[in-house]
């Protein structure tokens, strides 16, 4: 059956959903083939290959159409944001918040994640997380990442490498070799959001979904290594908006599960909650993946872009400064302790969130006082119930370990916090200012980051802080918001055309010419003043990148 033959984009829900699940396994041998762009890599004939590709183009050919319903169904609801609706718990779905049930068994080497690290996938980073004593890895390929088609693949050949036990790497400058250790962490993946395509992979000609693609060639080349090795495939979902989205991995899931001949429920994932509207649909997520997910986690930076992106359009909603927006207060604080009675009510690991503060070089004081910081946000949240966290570099993982030993065991899954928030908790605005600083540094972070990511970078530091593609979100959303409604600053001034204008140039001239500064410049500049805020900068940026 081809890709052709498939209901329209706005057949609706139910008969994608039917499609999918009445398309057997063994039709895929009908249907057209993925055609992947050549990559000179060494490796690549190991990862792109037919049976891989013939395994994307399957899943291509079952849900893509019901991927892009489901993103349309993000910009409708849109349409009703802007109209003054607010996000709220679902009506339809009540049944599910009300009813008694547990998500499916967790397997025992993720009973304990006090600790995880996250990031890129290239070998030395991989090696370096592995060994760097938390208990997870999570392999990025969303917001570390910065999709350059031979780094993707690149990222494939080393996860493929590391299971069987071919990893390592040899730095060209220093001559140090690096190896994975004996006790390395637990291996998880996170493939790219429903929003963005793979267009260096075609089915019929048309791109294949990003996520789709690093979901696809992970579990096909390494799930039963994996599961040999006494762990399994394992992931994280980002970006998640909706229960329909969730529902949309779990028959991904469990067609995967069929083509490798894996048991129902062996793929495991944990969502991101870092979207608005997906904080509203919590018990729901775990429903729709109930045979496949294993947590929930407080992707924060998402989340705050998440907030700003859905109810931004209106004035009453001016954000303060970034730095203004902290997880202990306004609707970060709700969200996370909603996120840990959901889970802990469904038998749910609830995870925890990154701290953008990193180790600071040269200035010991203020590399003490980062790490004060770090301590501090890992304490509230094991004091609060997580049962456990994210780090960003690992000279943060003692400090994270240190804070999540206070719990008595490897988790706290019987815990549940005193008082769970309610709907206007959940949406209120954090309190603090506005300030000529909080815009000049949403400026040179996301002039630098969007250069950076068009240089193949996903993951910078700047200014002692992690900036990824969810905090540099955060920036340009929050200029475009201040700047559509000139917002008032906290001396007096209005933030107006000019003024960005004139702090932009400034900015500019202060910055070293680094690779792409101008071309982010421009994007930047686009994405502040457009008329309507896109959804993703990375949309835009992704038609620049070679
Ligand atoms: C909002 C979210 O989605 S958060 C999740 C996505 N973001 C991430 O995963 C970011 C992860 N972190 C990073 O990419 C990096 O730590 C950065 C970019 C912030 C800083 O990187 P660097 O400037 O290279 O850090 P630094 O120079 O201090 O690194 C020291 C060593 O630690 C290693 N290191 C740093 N961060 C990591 C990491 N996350 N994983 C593994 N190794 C790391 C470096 O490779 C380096 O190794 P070496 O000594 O063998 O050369
Ligand atoms: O993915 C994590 C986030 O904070 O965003
Ligand atoms: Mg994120």
């Amino acid at each position: 059956m081809a890709a052709a033959h498939l209901p329209r984009p706005d057949a609706g829900h139910d008969a994608l959903r039917d499609h999918a699940r009445s398309a057997r396994v063994s039709e895929v041998l009908d249907r057209p083939r993925a055609v992947a762009a050549p990559s000179a890599l060494a490796g690549v004939a190991e990862i792109l290959t037919e049976d891989a590709l013939a395994f994307v183009a399957d899943l291509h050919g079952r849900f893509d159409a019901r991927r892009r319903a489901l993103l349309a169904a993000r910009t409708e609801r849109q349409t009703r944001f802007d109209a003054g609706e607010l996000p709220d718990f679902r009506a339809d779905t009540a049944h599910i918040r009300d009813s008694e049930w547990t998500i499916g068994a967790i397997p025992a080497d993720l009973q304990d994640r006090r600790v995880e690290i996250t990031g890129p996938t290239n070998a030395k980073m991989i090696i370096n997380a592995l060994n760097s004593g938390a208990r997870v890895f999570m392999a990025d390929f969303e917001d570390a990442t910065s999709p350059v088609w031979d780094e993707l693949v690149r990222g494939q050949v080393n996860l493929r490498a590391y299971w069987r036990g071919e990893l390592g790497f040899t730095d060209p400058a220093s001559g140090k070799a690096y190896a994975v250790g004996k006790t390395p962490a637990v291996l998880m993946v996170r493939p790219r959001g429903w929003h963005l395509d793979e267009r260096h992979v075609t089915v019929d000609g048309a791109p294949v979904s990003g996520g789709l693609f690093d979901f696809a060639l992970y579990a096909f080349h390494n799930a039963k290594v994996a599961l040999a090795k006494g762990s399994g495939p394992y992931f994280y979902l980002p970006k998640l908006e909706s229960m329909e989205e969730a529902a949309l991995w779990s028959d991904v899931f469990a067609t995967a599960e069929e083509w490798l001949g894996l048991a129902r429920g062996t793929i495991k994932a944990t969502v991101l909650i870092e979207t608005l509207p997906a904080a509203f649909e919590m018990d729901e997520i775990l429903y729709a993946l109930r045979d496949n997910i294993v947590g929930l986690n407080c992707g924060r930076w998402d989340y705050i872009f998440s907030y700003i992106k859905r109810l931004g359009r209106s004035p009453d909603r001016l954000t303060p400064d970034r730095a203004c927006m902290t997880m202990d207060k306004a609707f970060l604080a709700a969200y996370s302790l909603r996120l840990i009675d959901t889970c802990h009510r469904r038998g749910a690991f609830a995870m925890g969130g990154m701290s953008a503060f990193i180790p600071v070089k040269g200035d010991e004081a203020a590399n003490r006082a980062a790490m004060d910081k770090v301590r501090a946000d890992k304490l509230r949240e094991v004091t609060n119930g997580h049962d456990g966290t994210w780090v960003a570099h690992p000279a943060l993982v003692p400090i994270a370990l240190e804070a999540f030993e206070q719990m008595e065991g490897p988790n706290q899954l019987t815990r549940r916090p005193d008082h769970v928030p309610g709907r206007d908790a959940m949406l209120a605005l954090h309190d603090g200012p506005r300030t000529e600083a909080g815009a000049r540094e949403n400026i040179r972070v996301g002039v630098q980051y969007i250069a950076a990511w068009l240089s193949g970078k996903g993951a910078v530091p700047l200014y002692n802080l992690m900036e990824d593609a969810a905090t540099a979100e955060i920036c340009r959303t929050q200029l475009w918001q201040w700047l559509k409604y000139e917002a008032p600053l906290d001396d007096g001034r209005d933030f107006t055309h000019d003024l960005f204008e004139d702090w932009l140039a400034d900015e500019l001239g202060k910055l070293e010419d680094i690779l792409n500064l101008r071309p982010a410049a421009r994007l930047l500049h686009e994405l502040v003043t457009a008329k309507e805020l896109e959804e993703f900068l990375t949309l835009p940026a992704y038609e620049m990148l070679y």
